[in-house]
């Protein structure tokens, strides 16, 4: 069993309450740091680690609300300092705008694919560095010196014992938001959002949104220790906030464990004292000084990164058997829970999809001419076709993913052309995908839940605050519900990436029936399974047919089309060339010559 967070917890605190009794001032200045460098690195683990969004612009968030701090309180320029609420006015002040750019930069780069982001904060990290050189009245390349101490609650904090609580309180703080936010509804989102876009995506998540909430968090944790930092150093100047301590930034959260959030704090932890050590070090052995730590730094991350690829808290805590984002919470069982509102049901034998004389054109290439097809509720129906004939691209003109050119579609009576996957799946279309996408790392049940995104609601600050207790507790018996439906109750808290094949398959129409659809899109279900599978996967998508749903699907195995469906549509170049139960159109000539030409009738 995996040994529980909580429990680690308690010792933790100890520690942390007895260090600054024990250690010697010069540690505890270094500690400091330490807790400083992790806050605004927990920030980059967010974003990159979690996320997948690259920044190089950490450190610039971080001098900006330091900058902005110095300049409210320092005796060369506002000269706040004394004033009474002057730090929470510098910390409020420090926030803003440092959310108010973060807020600039994402809505620039956050919608562009690619490596617009990471550009896009180097740029950033460049230009602020320049500024923060250039501004005399903030003192140019010499910076802002003789800030007063930090005073709040009656108390004068230097760079002492006091500081140190506070800002190891502030990373304790913020690793239990970040953790609770993580295990959330939006938290699953926002994991899904490395490598897993665009299911995410056909599962009603709002992308773009969920990425801006996680780049203005990593903002928000830079400018808190940038505020901090103004206040322990007393002392700003450009020098540590350049793109150089940007990539820094990076370095220790590799170091520490990119997807982790304690590898924050063993990442800085072990750059700082690396630094500290190197520099002392080196000199005496090599008889004389130099910039040689730089040398022997890059090599030792590069040794680490090969020896534990995932950083060294992955290593720590595969050692110590603990889970990397803390405990899974578990769905109730039984009449506790109330059960997530479904939408009206569709009518027996209602028009569920109608596609009208659908054209996409590629270039030259008709990839689909005038196709039409329906699909009713309580119906199976079986798209099939050799290579090249267009069923993907029909399927992509039904699921949002493309527009047609030419035609409409139609679902529950209203055109859905040009609408996002995201809006199809409020509208109660929810799709698999011929290439499973799953999050291989997250339970089953997580995988699952992220089907239910839409029938949940709460955001950022409930779930960090771990006050979405109902919400998440009715989504998870949702997921488990389905789960048990399909038959993978038994392997709720399995990760994904260990199920068979026919199992993640089967995983994702539970993902997708968590969505509570009208229609399903399966793209070629069947791929890659074996007989048994084949036979549990046809037996459950018989039982959603008896309970109303329809189902459209891609195949391109005849065997299980033929004994499954209701009815078949064939295609080839583009165009429908039959049309029938599956005995009709397997007697059909043109099927016979275009396609079934070695099937027995
Ligand atoms: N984005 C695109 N740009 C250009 N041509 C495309 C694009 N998508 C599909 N095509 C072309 O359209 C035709 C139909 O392709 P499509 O992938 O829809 O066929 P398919 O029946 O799904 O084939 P398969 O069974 O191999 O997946 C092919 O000739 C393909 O090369």
């Amino acid at each position: 069993m995996a040994r529980s967070f909580s429990r680690m917890w308690l010792p933790l605190i100890l520690l942390l309450l007895v260090i600054p009794l024990v250690v010697s001032t010069f540690y505890i200045s270094v500690l400091n740091n330490i807790g400083m460098f992790a806050l605004a690195t927990l920030g980059v683990v967010l974003l990159t680690g979690i996320a997948g969004m690259t920044s190089f612009g950490q450190a610039a968030f971080v001098g900006l609300s330091a900058y902005t701090t110095a300049a409210l309180i320092a005796p060369s320029t506002l000269n706040l300092g004394a004033m009474m609420g002057a730090p929470w006015l510098a910390l409020a002040a420090g926030l803003a705008l440092t959310l108010l750019f973060a807020l600039v930069l994402g809505l620039l780069t956050l919608r562009l694919q690619g490596h617009y982001l990471p550009l896009g904060t180097i740029a950033w990290g460049m230009a602020l560095y320049s500024l923060f050189g250039t501004i005399e009245s903030l003192g140019g390349h010499s910076g802002v010196p003789d800030l007063p101490p930090l005073r709040i609650f009656g108390l004068t904090f230097g760079d002492g014992p006091r500081m140190f609580y506070l800002i190891w309180g502030c990373v304790l703080l913020a690793i239990v938001l970040i953790r609770n936010l993580l295990e959330s509804r939006l938290g699953r989102a926002i994991r899904a959002l490395r490598g897993g876009q665009e299911m995410a995506a056909s599962m009603g998540v709002d992308v773009f949104r969920t990425k801006m909430i996680v780049f203005l968090i990593a903002a928000a944790l830079a400018g808190l220790s940038g505020w901090l930092y103004a206040y322990t150093q007393r002392f700003v100047s450009p020098g540590p906030f350049g793109v150089q301590a940007g990539i820094d930034y990076l370095f220790m959260a590799l170091l520490g464990g990119i997807g982790s959030l304690w590898g924050a704090v063993i990442g800085s932890a072990a750059v700082v004292l690396m630094r500290e050590w190197l520099q002392d070090w080196l000199p005496a052995l090599l008889g004389h000084g130099g910039n040689y730590e730089s040398i022997v730094f890059g090599l030792l991350i590069v040794l680490v990164m090969h020896r534990w690829p995932g950083g060294i808290w992955q290593g720590v805590a595969r050692r110590l058997k603990l889970r990397q984002h803390g405990h899974m919470r578990l769905p109730q069982t039984g009449a506790a829970v109330e059960p997530l509102p479904r939408r009206p049901r569709p009518k027996p034998r209602e028009r569920i999809l109608d596609v009208r004389d659908v054209t996409r054109r590629f270039g030259g290439l008709v990839a689909n001419r005038q196709m039409s097809l329906r699909v009713d509720a309580g119906e199976i129906v079986a798209v099939i076709g050799p290579n090249g004939a267009g069923k993907s691209t029909l399927f992509n003109l039904v699921s949002g993913v493309d527009v047609p050119d030419e035609g409409d579609v139609l679902f529950r009576g209203h055109r859905i052309n040009g609408r996002t996957p995201r809006e199809l799946a409020a509208r109660g279309l929810s799709r698999t995908f011929q290439h499973v996408k799953l999050l291989p790392e997250m339970t089953v049940l997580e995988n699952a839940a992220i089907g239910a995104h839409l029938r949940g609601h709460k955001g950022v600050f409930a779930s960090a605050l771990h006050l979405d207790g109902e919400d998440e507790a009715r989504l998870l018996a949702e997921a488990r519900r389905q789960l048990e439906r399909v038959g993978l109750g038994e392997h709720l808290e399995r990760t994904a990436g260990s199920l068979a094949l026919g199992q993640q398959r089967i995983l994702e129409i539970a993902r997708a029936l968590c969505a509570d659809p009208c229609l399903l899109l399966l793209d070629e279900p069947a791929a890659g399974l074996r007989h048994k599978e084949k036979q549990a996967l046809a037996e459950l998508l018989r039982k959603l047919r008896s309970e109303g749903v329809a189902v459209l699907l891609v195949e391109h195995d005849m065997d299980f089309v033929m004994g499954l469906v209701d009815r078949v549509i064939v295609m080839e170049f583009g165009q429908r060339i039959a049309e029938g139960r599956p005995e009709e159109v397997q007697r059909d000539p043109a099927v016979l010559k275009a396609y079934l030409g070695g099937v027995e009738e």
